[in-house]
């Protein structure tokens, strides 16, 4: 990984978008100190990732490939356990079971939830804190339609709210409807942004890659 200049503000959601193997969650390890970087620095609201205290931690909504869960708890004692880990009112479990329309699987096992019910079990404990910092990688993973869509709106209403997102996606489209901005990464750097409103989003995203694929090349003989 190189070249990885990236910052997040208050409100704005930043979508990063790349081929299979390009880098984005690795760069979301190594923005939420999962990964240690070799060279260079992580800064969170203002400090030093490393030496964040559990103040700013909880204020961190995240989901790096697989939902985080117990698989033996239900959904509920998921979405409290989550709570108390981040030191939130327990109240806000009842509203994500709502919202994430779980209403029917809040005592279930987690184990034996399907893969997008289980996924959305993942997101609303990422969620429910109301996060200031959110960072969800293919978050839209076995989500049906109307996941999708409550997907979307929690996220324009934590953004709203003044929060910062990094969603990762293979979905342009999609992303391109709630995102501010769009960063691009391929073979480990970041190499550009494109502008939402891009019509043929897809096609000017293939061309920027094959662009930087070619440049690499032509470097490395
Ligand atoms: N800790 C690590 N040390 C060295 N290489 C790693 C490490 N973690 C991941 N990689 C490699 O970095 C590359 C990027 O992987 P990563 O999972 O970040 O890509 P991605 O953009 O998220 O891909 P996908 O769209 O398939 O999820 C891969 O080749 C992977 O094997």
């Amino acid at each position: 990984m190189h070249d990885l200049r990236l910052s997040l503000a208050p409100g704005e959601i930043v979508a990063l978008v790349g081929l299979n193997g390009a880098g984005k969650t690795t760069l979301m390890r190594l923005a939420l100190g999962m990964l240690r970087p070799q060279e260079g620095t992580v800064r969170i609201a203002g400090g030093d990732l490393a030496t964040a205290p559990a103040a700013v931690w909880r204020e961190v909504g995240h989901l790096i490939e697989v939902p985080l869960a117990y698989p033996e708890l239900t959904t509920r004692q998921n979405l409290r356990a989550a709570a108390a880990l981040r030191g939130a009112d327990p109240s806000c479990v009842e509203r994500a079971i709502t919202e994430w329309k779980l209403d029917g699987y809040a005592d279930r096992r987690v184990r034996r939830l399907s893969l997008g019910n289980r996924q959305r079990v993942g997101l609303a404990s990422a969620l429910q804190h109301a996060p200031r910092l959110v960072v969800l990688d293919e978050p839209s993973n076995a989500l049906d339609p109307a996941g999708v869509l409550v997907l979307r709106d929690a996220l324009l209403q934590r953004a709203d709210a003044g929060a910062a997102v990094l969603v990762s996606s293979h979905h342009l489209d999609e992303v391109a409807r709630i995102a501010h901005r769009i960063v691009v990464m391929n073979g480990g750097r970041l190499i550009g942004e494109l502008e939402p409103a891009t019509s043929e989003l897809e096609r000017v995203f293939f061309e920027r890659v094959r662009i930087d694929d070619e440049e690499r090349r032509a470097v490395a003989a």
